[in-house]
């Protein structure tokens, strides 16, 4: 089963899906993936990323799974596009700045995605595309924290009765839009 962990660069993919791989849990880092193995179609020297060819991304992460039916997680901003079944994390936009500045981010680039939370772009997208979303809040919480939220939400997935996190964790709870800067 694969779990696509997706939401705005910043708002903590990566640092919660390395404490899901020191649990076990099997994580495809999609990112890492598609520039390593150079499964994209475009190099964006503008925006300083490439344009991901998602046809051969989705063949190389099924091949990758294979028959392994326990899951696996897909840490990228760009998982809601391959998994069913996603969760989408989310940071308040006047922190999501604090983080992308500290990862010395552009300008341009922190006001980009600041404003992509703002709007719920991942969200909706997330929402257009997978059968089922689920929303982590991460805005003054640790990646632990987060972590136990996903971890509660897989459990709930593989139990076959979402019922009690779909109520906790359902998407749409947020109101951000007023805070584009
Ligand atoms: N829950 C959190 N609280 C505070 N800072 C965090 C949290 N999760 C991640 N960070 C910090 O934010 C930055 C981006 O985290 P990262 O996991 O790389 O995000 P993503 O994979 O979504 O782009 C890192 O500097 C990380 O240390």
């Amino acid at each position: 089963m694969i779990i696509g962990l997706t939401g705005t660069p910043g708002t903590g993919k990566t640092s919660v899906c390395r404490i899901l791989e020191g649990r076990g849990y099997r994580v495809i880092h999609m990112n890492d993936l598609i520039k390593n193995e150079h499964l994209y179609s475009e190099v964006d020297e503008e925006r300083d990323t490439v344009v991901a060819d998602m046809d051969r991304v989705l063949s190389r992460v099924c091949e990758l799974v294979g028959d392994d039916e326990s899951v696996t997680i897909l840490d990228s901003h760009m998982s809601h596009y391959i998994a069913d079944i996603v969760i989408v994390l989310r940071t308040a936009p006047s922190e999501l700045k604090k983080r992308l500045e500290a990862r010395n981010y552009s300008d341009p680039k922190v006001q980009e995605n600041v404003e992509a939370e703002c709007l719920d772009v991942i969200l909706v997208e997330s929402v257009e595309w997978c059968q089922l979303v689920y929303e982590v809040d991460t805005t003054g919480r640790g990646a632990d924290d987060v972590a136990e939220d996903v971890e509660r939400i897989i459990s709930g997935v593989l139990s076959g009765d979402d019922t009690l996190v779909y109520s906790q964790y359902k998407p749409g709870s947020f109101d951000w839009s007023e805070e584009i800067f």
